[in-house]
C-alpha cells in the first residue's frame, strides 16, 4: 500500500511523452496527427477523489483494481503498452527487499529538519533530500 501510494503521488517518471500517430478524438478534444503530448499521471480528482493530493496508502487496501475503480489506465507508474517499463518487476522486487531489510532492523521517522519539496529534475526527487532518524530495533544492529 505504501509503495503504491508513493508511486502514485511521486512517480519517478512524472509523465510519459507520446506522439499522436493519426488524428484522434478524446472526448471533446481533437488531437491532430504528429502532436507531441506529455501524459501526466495520477492527479485527476475524478479518478482519485478530492483527497487526490494527500498521501493515503489505505487507498490501496483492497488492491490496485479497487483503488482505481477498475480503470486500467488510472495507475501508470511504469507506463503502459508495448513501451512500458521493462524494469518493473525488478524495481518492485528491489523496493520490497530494501524496505524489508530496513524494517527488520530499524524504526525510522522524519527528522524535524525535513522540508517537503518534491521537484522534477528528469525524475521526481526531494529537493533537499530526505532526513530520517533511524532507531535500531535490536542491540546488535
Ligand atoms: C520505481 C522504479 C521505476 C519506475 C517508476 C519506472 C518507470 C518507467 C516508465 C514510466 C517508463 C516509460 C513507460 C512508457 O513510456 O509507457 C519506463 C521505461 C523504461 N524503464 Fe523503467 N522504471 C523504474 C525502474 C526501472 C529499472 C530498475 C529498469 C532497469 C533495470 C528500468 C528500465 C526501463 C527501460 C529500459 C524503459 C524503456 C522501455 C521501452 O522504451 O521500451 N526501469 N520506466
Amino acid at each position: 500500500m505504501i509503495i503504491n501510494e508513493t508511486l502514485r503521488l511521486y512517480p519517478p517518471a512524472n509523465s510519459t511523452p507520446r506522439k499522436v500517430e493519426r488524428q484522434v478524438q478524446l472526448g471533446k478534444l481533437v488531437l491532430p496527427a504528429s502532436l507531441e503530448l506529455d501524459v501526466r499521471f495520477h492527479h485527476n480528482p475524478d479518478l482519485w477523489g478530492d483527497d487526490v493530493h494527500l498521501f493515503k496508502p489505505e487507498r490501496f487496501a483492497e488492491g490496485i483494481a479497487k483503488a482505481t475503480k477498475y480503470n486500467p489506465v488510472a495507475f501508470l507508474p511504469f507506463g503502459l503498452g508495448p513501451r512500458s517499463c521493462v524494469g518493473m518487476s525488478f524495481a518492485m522486487t528491489e523496493i520490497k527487499i530494501a524496505l524489508s531489510m530496513i524494517l527488520q532492523r530499524y524504526t525510522f521517522s522524519l527528522s524535524p529538519t525535513y522540508v517537503h519539496s518534491p521537484m522534477l529534475r528528469l525524475t521526481i526527487m526531494p529537493q533537499h533530500g530526505i532526513q530520517l532518524l533511524f532507531r535500531p530495533l535490536h542491540a546488535d544492529a
